[in-house]
């Protein structure tokens, strides 16, 4: 997969060079680029934003440079399997289903906004090209949608083919959709490991029973009681096919 990034703090990307993504990228599993959006301007002083038309308090960042800018990195008539995402507030929740979904493409494209946003008719016209996704990661302002952009590349590049090694597979994420023994849409419930006890504590006796039906069962209840507890909201969308019927007797 491709992922161009442009942005005006392209330092803001640096940790995609580390750990996970880092590996990927200099596996070849993922092509990641990060771009200056002033590259895009021309004037002396590089102007990427002006004040928002019909007033209001700061600056719109200006429609011409992210024109340039994606058309110089999608050249017309080159657009087929390229996404354009922007991170923003107002956009639709960003969650692990699109992040699948995201996952299917060959080549995104992210414009992290920075003030109050980039100018509509950016949008518009680049929605007449290519699928636009405007994705939120939640519902908090930030100063720019360069974290945006670390935590969606992060939870996309996860799912690609090669880049979790088998040790620690996306296969039970938490919100997973996986099919057979999946969470199916549940929190994870919680983890343990060595030493057996721990601080006067002990691991769940069940958990060291080698009973993998009964530690499968364990699992998966204390997932539907986190997710009760922590999450209820998720409990009503739950598709009633994939709570198994003893779940239903719960
Ligand atoms: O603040 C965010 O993006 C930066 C941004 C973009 C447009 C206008 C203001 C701020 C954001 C919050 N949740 N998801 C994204």
């Amino acid at each position: 997969m491709r992922i161009d990034i442009v942005t005006i703090f392209p330092e803001y990307l640096a940790p995609l060079d580390v750990s996970l993504i880092g590996k990927a990228a200099a596996a070849g599993i993922l092509d990641i680029r990060v771009h200056e959006l002033r590259t895009w301007t021309h004037d002396r002083h590089n102007t990427v934003d002006d004040s928002p038309c019909g007033g209001g308090p700061g600056m719109v960042m200006k429609p011409e440079p992210w024109w340039e800018a994606l058309t110089g990195l999608v050249p017309p008539g080159t657009e087929a399997g390229t996404r354009l995402i922007v991170p923003t507030p107002s956009g639709r929740p960003f969650t692990q289903r699109v992040a699948e979904d995201l996952a299917t493409a060959s080549h995104l494209v992210f414009a992290p906004a920075r003030y109050e946003g980039i100018d509509r008719r950016f949008v518009e016209a680049a929605a007449e090209r290519m699928p636009v996704e405007e994705l939120s990661i939640g519902d908090y302002v930030l100063a720019g949608g360069e974290v945006a952009v670390l935590v969606m590349v992060e939870a996309v590049g996860r799912l690609l083919p090669g880049v979790l090694g088998n040790a620690e597979s996306a296969k039970d994420d938490s919100f997973g959709h996986a099919s057979e023994g999946g969470m199916a849409g549940l929190l994870e419930g919680p983890v343990y490991t060595k030493p057996a006890t721990w601080d006067g504590r002990e691991v769940p006796p069940v958990l060291l029973s080698g009973n993998h039906a009964v530690i499968a069962r364990w699992r998966r209840d204390e997932a539907l009681r986190r997710t009760a507890a922590m999450r209820p909201d998720l409990i009503e969308g739950l598709d009633p096919d994939a709570l198994d019927k003893k779940d239903r007797a719960r």
